[in-house]
């Protein structure tokens, strides 16, 4: 791995030096009148400033670029816009934020050089046209020797959510370091592993001299965290401008489980062929506030804990069996141990049994529901201040089998239940399309020739994705869209996607760079293997 120097401290490259000005303004207005009020209201104001203000300062960063190139890196107009404010900040009260963008800055200058040292033969190759979208975000096209045959597509995305060396990480969350055949570190597993493994399996088969007779091309997004709404979109948008259609598309979203499903004897390879919808709602209460010494019968936080608490014990209703969760244990009931095998191969008599076993895991649970999982709550400024307003983020996954309105409709008029509860919708989409899986499938089939070419004895099935991926932005291009990375994942490691010890194994990113170097190669094929789903 490459790892590039600190990016520059000049305030006319640094956006932090912005948002530190957005900050001290925001709470200047608020005038706190003690420490205690100063570090609540920074946290407040901080917490409030909008991600398209980040973005919009992070794309600016070329034309700041330019201008201190220009300045022969002296001082430019955007350092005297910023000057006033740098003199009077408070560099204490504001490090842990200085941390934050720093971090952020160091993860782009990453990103917008994506190791050209690395990969000198993708970034050099005539049959490799590269080119950065929304400033961030890499596309790759691989010329085929073919051009009549349609392009495939493979996504994965260079951001990470954060890291925190607090949590008790057994190694530090950003050194990459590896530790007993695991290399550990933000990413691994969630995505820069795959970004990796495409990236040196196209190294080593240009190297090769390997013409492929396929084009494809490789999306990697900057901002699949928040939504993929700059990075996957606008590559959407330029490969629809160009009439570009694609055979198929594959991302991350699904692996090979193994010990996971409960009952099922050896690893499976569960390639997603859908993925759940997402809503992210926002319920608040409001009230005048008044003195702690005579408190109203009922406060902002007890309202709203209520309804938060009315969410937790009454989930959604149990849909096991009706969406495309049910095919895939169909597809896996013969790998059951017994009675398993039999009441999976009958779900159409077992389904609600097997629906109540499942939800009390709550990996499991994510296939049986529409999840609901409080993320936020914040209210309160002041301890002898009865909260005027408090507000909870509700972030939902919706199953297969129900749609967005009905999700919402639910929620407003049964589980909270309180007019004084305010419900605003903040982000929401219904759960993806069903891409087809059956023998003529060229995209699922290709990816499990793949997978067996490289696990012979492997079961596959087709898988559901829980999360949710960039990949659900290329609907209008395709209608075979899968999720699966070719990584076996066991008990604990669930866990580990967005929490503390990410790790991937050194076998497991090998295998990514062999499957991507295989899939190169398998796309080529003529004809369809002859395989059918249940011939493993
Ligand atoms: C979530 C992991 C479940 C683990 C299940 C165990 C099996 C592991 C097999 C495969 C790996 C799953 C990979 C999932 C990729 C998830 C990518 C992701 O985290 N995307 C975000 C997108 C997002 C960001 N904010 C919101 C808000 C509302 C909806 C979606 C998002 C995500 O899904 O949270």
């Amino acid at each position: 791995m490459n790892v590039l120097e600190w990016p520059s401290q000049s305030p006319d490259l640094n956006p932090i030096e912005n948002l530190w000005k957005d900050l001290k303004t925001a709470v200047h207005k608020r005038s706190p009148s003690n420490l205690t009020e100063l570090e609540l209201f920074c946290k407040e104001e901080w917490a409030k400033m909008s991600v398209s203000r980040c973005a919009n300062l992070v794309e600016s960063y070329p034309k700041r670029f330019a201008a201190v190139i220009a300045a022969k890196g002296g001082s430019t107009k955007y350092y005297f816009m910023l000057y006033e404010y740098l003199c009077t900040l408070d560099f204490s009260v504001f490090y842990f934020l200085k941390i934050m963008i720093i971090r952020v800055m160091y993860h782009f200058a990453f990103t917008s050089q994506l190791s050209v040292t690395s990969f000198p033969t993708v970034f050099s190759s005539s049959k490799v046209k590269h080119e950065l979208v929304a400033n961030y975000s890499h596309l790759f096209w691989v010329q085929g020797s073919r051009p009549e045959l349609q392009p495939y597509m493979l996504l994965a995305h260079t951001d990470v959510v954060p890291a925190s060396e607090d949590d008790a990480w057994e190694v530090p969350p950003f050194s990459g370091d590896e530790k007993d055949g695991f290399i550990y570190g933000r990413g691994t597993m969630d995505d820069k592993g795959s970004v990796m493994g495409i990236l040196a399996a196209l190294e080593y088969i240009l190297m090769k001299g390997y013409t492929p007779q396929r084009g494809f091309y490789i999306g990697l997004g900057h901002d699949e965290e928040v939504h993929g709404l700059n990075g996957a979109v606008n590559i959407v948008r330029l490969l629809k401008e160009r009439g570009v259609k694609l055979l198929f598309v594959l991302d991350e979203g699904s692996a090979i489980l193994d010990g996971i499903l409960k009952g099922l004897d050896g690893p499976a390879a569960l390639i997603a062929t859908s993925e759940k919808g997402a809503t992210v709602l926002k319920l608040s209460v409001s009230m005048p506030p008044s003195h702690a010494s005579m408190p109203p019968r009922e406060t902002t936080i007890g309202i709203l804990a209520a309804a938060v608490k009315r969410l937790e014990e009454n989930p959604m209703k149990r849909l096991f069996g009706l969406g495309p969760e049910g095919g895939m244990f169909e597809h896996l009931a013969h790998k059951f141990r017994f009675p398993l095998n039999f009441v999976m191969s009958n779900l159409w008599l077992f389904a609600p049994l097997i629906a109540r076993i499942m939800e009390r895991n709550e990996t499991t649970n994510a296939f049986v529901r529409t999840t609901t999982a409080v993320t936020m709550f914040n209210a309160g400024v002041k301890e002898n201040v009865i909260a005027s307003y408090a507000e909870a983020f509700v972030n939902m996954r919706i199953h297969s089998a129900q749609t967005l309105k009905e999700v919402h409709s639910v929620q407003r008029w049964s589980t909270v239940g309180d007019p004084r509860v305010k419900i605003e919708v903040v982000y929401g989409f219904d759960p993806l399309p069903i891409s087809p899986y059956d023998e003529t499938s060229f995209g699922f089939q290709i990816i499990k020739k793949t997978v067996l070419d490289m696990f012979p004895s492997m079961i596959v099935a087709p898988g559901m994705c829980i999360a949710n991926t960039d990949s659900r932005h290329f609907k209008d291009l395709s209608s075979s869209i899968y999720r699966f990375t070719p990584a076996i994942y066991k008990p604990g490691d669930a866990q580990r996607f967005h929490g503390i010890n990410e790790r991937t194994s050194r076998e497991n990113y090998e295998g990514m760079v062999q499957f991507f170097f295989r899939l190169f190669q398998n796309c080529d094929i003529k004809k369809l293997p002859d395989v059918s789903l249940d011939h493993n």
